[in-house]
């Protein structure tokens, strides 16, 4: 689904990216966790199409992500970025509509009413429909964000697109970073590429099959959750040495400092 090859971001007359290789899979969740400016940002950026790195490249779907219609990509991967201002007074319902203009003269309105009911319900944001958006609560914005993302993808065929969540968890309380973070593996499920930037590193171990952690804009490790979340490759990536302790089944998994 996505594959990058010799990628290289330099921002500031700095190299603040290099990953040699990384592939997506239709149905997988990757968790890429690091450091603040680390680059997990950055390179879900570079995989959604949004910047052209320096260096390297980013295909989608088997063709060089440069390559897509801007409305034609964003039909096929939705992004939510770790802040979206809004400077205009929408209401709930326009800002989940706004997931909708890439599919505009294509859908019915029965599809479109559709996609944005699907996107609140899955963002449990339903009972905010009517309300400004701009007097919502900082988590309640973000799941208003999340709704707009999962709306942006209704319609399309699951395989062929990719949801990148950029710490979709930072501004939820507990139940609703579960429930997020169960709604992406869903649509890991059915078939979705999924990428989420994540600061917990308890949450990766339950949600994401696989894991790249970053340190400086270099991969620390990268494989299946269980064997990247190692309390050494954790203590590398983040400078800190760790201690890791989880629940007898080895499932919920924490790490504090050593
Ligand atoms: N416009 C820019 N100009 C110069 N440097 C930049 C720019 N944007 C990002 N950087 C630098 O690139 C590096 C990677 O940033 P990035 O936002 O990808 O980090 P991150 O891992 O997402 O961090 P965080 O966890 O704090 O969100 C950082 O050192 C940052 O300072």
């Amino acid at each position: 689904m996505i594959e990058v090859e010799e990628l290289r971001v330099n921002r500031g007359g700095r190299l603040v990216l290099d990953i040699p290789e990384l592939h997506v899979s239709p149905g997988r969740v990757l968790g890429i966790l690091g450091s603040n400016g680390a680059g997990k940002s950055t390179l879900l950026s570079a995989m959604a199409g949004e910047m052209r790195p320096g260096e390297g490249e980013v295909r989608f779907g088997g063709r060089a992500i440069q390559s897509w219609r801007p409305p034609e990509l964003a039909r096929h991967r939705a992004v939510l970025p770790q802040v979206s201002p809004l400077g205009l007074p929408l209401s709930v319902t326009e800002v989940v509509a706004l997931g909708r203009i890439p599919w505009a003269g294509i859908e019915d309105r029965e599809q479109h009413w559709d996609a944005i009911a699907e996107g609140l319900a899955v963002a449990s944001a339903a009972h905010l429909a009517r309300r400004p958006y701009g007097a919502l609560s900082g988590g309640e914005q973000q799941r208003v964000q999340l709704a707009r993302v999962l709306a942006q993808l209704h319609g399309a065929v699951p395989r062929e697109t990719a949801l990148m969540l950029d710490e979709p968890t930072a501004s939820l309380d507990l139940p609703h970073q579960h429930a997020i973070l169960a709604a992406a593996r869903c649509r890991a499920m059915e078939g979705a590429a999924v990428m989420l930037v994540l600061h917990d590193v308890g949450l990766a171990a339950r949600y994401c099959d696989e894991v790249l952690l970053l340190a400086q804009g270099r991969v620390v490790a990268h494989g299946p959750a269980p064997l990247v979340l190692t309390e050494e490759a954790i203590s590398r990536a983040y400078g800190m040495a760790v201690r890791r302790l989880h629940d007898p089944q080895g499932r919920e998994v924490v790490f504090v400092p050593a």
